[in-house]
């Protein structure tokens, strides 16, 4: 049975690591973050991710899943190693691979044998290669070899472990049948579930990655911007985006109108590739585009609000509740949210925002330091509204369909509802009580009520 290694326990590593366990391979995950390690080892899991924490303790359980600060630990227990740490932007927007290096260090310390090294994260086209260069360089004069591999992940966040379950496609960069049969033997599972696989080159494995995501990317600023236009001329971006989805070819997926993308991979990987593009001479101009359009949007959520309900062009006076801060449901991760920006936005108009969500706010309070004291942190939608002007919807969590739509318009001050997921379009239950503002169209089949 092949012994694998996992470095870095974040949404990918942690999900990865748990779901190879679940298949009865001996994982050991590995993170520098001791205090992560010890909570796993507790077989508590820290980040909220369904199903993740079920699959973690039964690992634990069964003692195929291992938790460890140790990277010698790793390296040395394992026969395949999986780099899966953060590559976040930086400044400049091209991608900071420094705990990639640590991580590729710590292996070129520590091996003791032939091993496989995959790249799990994302990382800019020629990373791979680097490493391998770098770890051949590291081995001369030893026995061993390291046959460094790109496996790029399309996990979604909230959907990560079903995601790991039944991947959409399994992609393998690899040019040594030592990694090719390695990465068999570990996704003989998907291989048996005719999961398609494409086996290739690192190279374009890696751009693979960036290119799919970009690719999303550009489909949200396309319909994002549609919708802005679609307000003014009387259109229904929701029945826009079915009519061009019923075109195969062009596919109704990823056309959910918005207040902008967020989260941890979309904002930072089309920086990167334009970053990429930049430095190789081939200006990425569709993927700038999507890039400032998204910027756009978010700024263009919050004139909406503005122009709605200011009296004396800013929101001084105005309450303003807002309803999920995390990017999208079923995560705790607020990282890139547009919700951030959208209550700067306010907090910079003069408005006083109240805040809920059902996952994000522990997070929130912890990252966005600069919002403390600023906002006001609620229990409930229905606090969050008490006495507010209006709703902001930014994240479409299924338990706000079961809200008391009654009793929150009449606790509230006002009754506008911005609906930034269009979650209630053509919702009779919420357009018999609010004022409704949808994203994308004037309305959604139903007379709106006048403010009050
Ligand atoms: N979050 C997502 O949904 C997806 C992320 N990715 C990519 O996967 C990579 C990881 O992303 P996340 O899991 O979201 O990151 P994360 O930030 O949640 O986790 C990264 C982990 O790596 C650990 N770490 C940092 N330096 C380390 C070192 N030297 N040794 C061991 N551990 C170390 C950190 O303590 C942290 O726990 C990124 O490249 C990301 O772009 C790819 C697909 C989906
Ligand atoms: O590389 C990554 O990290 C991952 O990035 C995304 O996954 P994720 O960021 O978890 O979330 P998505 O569901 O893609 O949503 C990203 C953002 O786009 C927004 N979005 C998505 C779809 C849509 O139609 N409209 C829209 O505004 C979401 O609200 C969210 O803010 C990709 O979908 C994954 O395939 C990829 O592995």
């Amino acid at each position: 049975m092949v012994n694998v290694g996992v470095m870095g326990t974040g949404y990918v590593g942690l999900v990865h690591g748990a779901v190879l366990s679940s298949y009865g391979f001996r994982v050991t995950c590995m993170d520098v973050d001791k205090q992560k390690i010890e909570r796993l080892n507790q077989g508590i899991s820290p980040i909220y991710e369904p199903g993740l924490e079920e699959l973690l303790q039964s690992g634990l359980r069964a003692g195929n899943l291992v938790f460890t600060a140790s990277a010698q630990q790793v390296v040395q227990t394992s026969d395949v190693l999986f780099i899966a740490v953060g590559t976040p932007a930086k400044e400049d927007g091209s991608a900071d691979l420094s705990y990639v290096w640590d991580v590729v260090q710590q292996i070129g310390k520590h091996i003791n044998g032939h091993k496989v090294i995959v790249s799990k994260s994302t990382m800019p086209v020629g990373t791979s290669r680097s490493i391998a260069m770098y770890l051949d360089g590291m081995l001369r004069g030893t026995p061993y070899r390291a046959h460094v591999a790109s496996n790029p992940e399309f996990l979604r966040q909230g959907k990560a472990v079903s995601d790991s379950l039944s991947p959409s496609r399994v992609v393998i960069g690899a040019e040594s049948d030592e990694a090719v049969q390695m990465l068999k033997k570990v996704y003989a599972t998907h291989l048996e579930q005719d999961v398609p696989f494409l086996f290739t080159n690192r190279e374009t494995a890696e751009m693979i990655k960036y290119a799919s995501n970009s690719f999303l990317a550009v489909k949200i600023s396309f319909i994002n911007e549609l919708a802005l236009l679609s307000e003014k001329v009387g259109a229904k971006i929701q029945d826009i985006a079915t009519g061009m989805g019923m075109d195969d070819r062009i596919s109704p997926h990823f056309l959910q109108a918005g207040p902008g993308y967020g989260g941890s991979c979309f904002p930072k990987d089309t920086q990167a590739i334009v970053d990429v593009g930049r430095k190789n001479g081939e200006e990425l101009y569709v993927v700038r585009a999507a890039i400032a359009a998204n910027e756009k949007q978010k700024a263009k959520m919050v004139s909406k609000i503005e122009e709605t309900l200011s009296f004396d062009g800013t929101l001084k006076g105005r309450t303003v509740a807002v309803w999920g801060l995390t990017f999208k449901p079923d995560t705790d991760d607020i990282r890139y949210s547009p919700s951030y920006e959208i209550i700067q936005g306010l907090l910079g108009r003069g408005a006083a925002v109240k805040v809920y969500c059902p996952q994000g706010m522990k997070q929130a309070k912890l990252y966005w330091t600069d919002l403390n004291g600023r906002i006001q942190y609620c229990g409930s939608e229905a606090e969050c509204s008490q006495q507010a002007d209006a709703i902001v919807l930014m994240t479409e969590w299924e338990q706000f369909r079961a809200a008391n739509w009654e009793k929150i318009a009449r606790g509230m001050r006002g009754n506008a509802f911005f609906d930034m997921r269009n979650m209630f379009a053509g919702d009779a239950s919420v357009l018999q009580w609010f004022k409704y503002y949808p994203v994308g169209a004037s309305e959604y089949g139903y007379p709106l009520r006048e403010a009050q």
